[in-house]
């Protein structure tokens, strides 16, 4: 049997090009890297071709309805399978959680802001990789029920070493802030660059290498359920996010022997390890719909408010996570695009709030509309279930200032987001202690004074 030998050692082979990988949202794909290599009219033939093993992988519960079903085969040189016995993995990873209850996390109504992690400094003894660098911020549910998120930041400064890493708890939605990640799947190769976002499904490993060394990001990670695109209802057919921005990888695979591979399995918000010798990259051909995929937001096409009043920050929904209620999301990825602003009499940043839902805020580079200081890209604020929360004082000054019928002003510059639940967030204890909180942020707000007059109104306040 003839096989092109790939070579094994890091090659700079990431795509660059949006052709270098397939287009759509939720589709049947289907790729093979040697030709022939996919099995034509069944899955599961009693000899594949070139001698490839046949695995299915299930995003969903065999019996989900059809427009729901979420699987893919993967025609691969040996099968998962082949590997020793997972261990815990030691020293154990204290900073993931995948079920928050007292024991881990906290509660607090407080409005929460962090700073940005340094990166440029190698802080830790030791160089850390994409999995060493993850820790988790807060979220709520639990991995063992199917029903819940989590939202991690990382930071890291070195690629993943002989090992790949498998997320068995929940779907990740990456949002890398500084330094490009090449992402190896078992589907093919992926290149992420700051301002794109990458969903890499519960289940398939992948290794995450740092061409740009030092890296930090956001992550968000869903139980139970998977990221769809939103309905556009009165929109319309188009805009938002459009299904063929949608990128996914196409076959490659590594063959030969890796002794002392590690596959490093995250299970229950606990690590495991398990050896074996060859790479998980040994997916020649696949064909489904379950796959992992990447996203230029740079693409999205914004819809807005033209004439008044501010629009709700879901008119910017990228991706959304179901719960079983309508119109209610276990998470939705919402970004703050720059864009046009022309609305006439009308407070143009962001309103005064408190919301049902849980708002965890990042910002990928400049700045944010709500907040003139302290907002920075790498750091996060958090707002939690009705929670007061809007502009600064500066904002709000400097908008009265500008006066009410400013013209069209642009924002530019800026990638804000937004993960929006409808489950109220703990606080992992490592975000809550740590040294970046911001503990000053509520001060940002105490500066807004009274502009009433009293003028119009009798002496017990009755409108006259
Ligand atoms: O709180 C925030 O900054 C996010 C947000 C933005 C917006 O334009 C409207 C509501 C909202 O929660
Ligand atoms: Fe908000």
């Amino acid at each position: 049997m003839e096989q092109e030998q790939q070579q094994i050692t890091k090659t700079n082979d990431f795509p660059s090009d949006d052709h270098d990988y397939l287009s759509g949202f939720g589709n049947t794909y289907e790729s093979e890297s040697i030709p022939g290599s996919l099995p034509r009219g069944q899955n599961s033939p009693l000899l594949c071709p070139y001698g490839l093993y046949a695995e299915q992988i299930s995003g969903t519960s065999f019996t989900s309805p059809h427009k729901l079903n979420q699987r893919s085969w993967l025609y691969r040189i040996k099968p998962s399978v082949t590997h020793e016995p997972f261990q815990a993995r030691f020293p154990r990873h204290d900073k993931l959680v995948s079920e928050f209850d007292k024991s881990n996390s906290y509660t607090t109504p407080t409005q929460l802001r962090w700073k940005p992690k340094p990166v440029d400094t190698v802080e830790e003894s030791a160089p850390i990789d994409f999995v060493e660098g993850l820790y988790t911020v807060c979220g709520a549910g639990s991995s063992f029920l199917r029903h819940g998120f989590a939202i991690h930041m990382y930071t890291a400064n070195k690629s993943m070493d002989d090992c790949a890493f498998c997320n068995a708890d929940g779907d990740f939605l990456i949002v890398p802030q500084k330094g490009r990640l090449w992402i190896t799947t078992e589907c093919g190769k992926l290149q992420v660059s700051p301002g794109e976002i990458v969903v890499i499904p519960q289940g398939f490993r992948f290794a995450v290498d740092l061409p740009d060394g030092p890296s930090r990001g956001y992550v968000s990670e869903i139980f139970g359920t998977h990221f769809q695109l939103p309905d556009l209802g009165p929109i319309g057919a188009n805009g938002l996010a459009a299904p063929r921005d949608f990128l996914v990888p196409k076959a490659w695979f590594e063959d030969g022997s890796r002794p002392g591979y590690t596959v490093v399995q995250k299970y229950g918000g606990e690590l495991f390890v398990a050896k074996q010798d060859f790479s998980p990259f040994n997916v020649v051909a696949w064909h489904g719909n379950y796959v992992p995929y990447k996203y230029d937001l740079n693409k999205f096409c914004p819809y807005n408010t033209v004439l008044f009043d501010h629009s709700d920050p879901s008119i910017n929904t990228v991706l959304t996570a179901p719960t079983d209620k309508p119109g209610v999301a276990l998470l939705d990825f919402v970004i703050f695009p720059p864009r046009w602003l022309v609305a006439e009499h009308t407070f143009r940043p962001p309103y005064y709030h408190r919301n049902c839902m849980s708002e965890f805020m990042g910002l990928i580079y400049g700045g944010y509309e709500a907040k003139a200081d302290g907002f920075l890209p790498g750091g996060a604020s958090l707002h939690s279930c009705m929670t007061p929360h809007g502009p600064d004082t500066k904002t709000y000054e400097a908008t009265i200032e500008r006066g009410h019928d400013a013209g069209p002003s642009k924002i530019t510059n800026t990638l804000a987001f937004m993960f929006e639940s409808c489950l109220i967030p703990r606080i992992s204890l490592c975000a809550l202690k740590s040294p970046l909180m911001d503990n000053d942020y509520y001060q940002c707000w105490t500066g807004l004074k009274s502009h009433f007059s009293g003028e119009g109104a009798d002496s017990k306040g009755n409108g006259v």
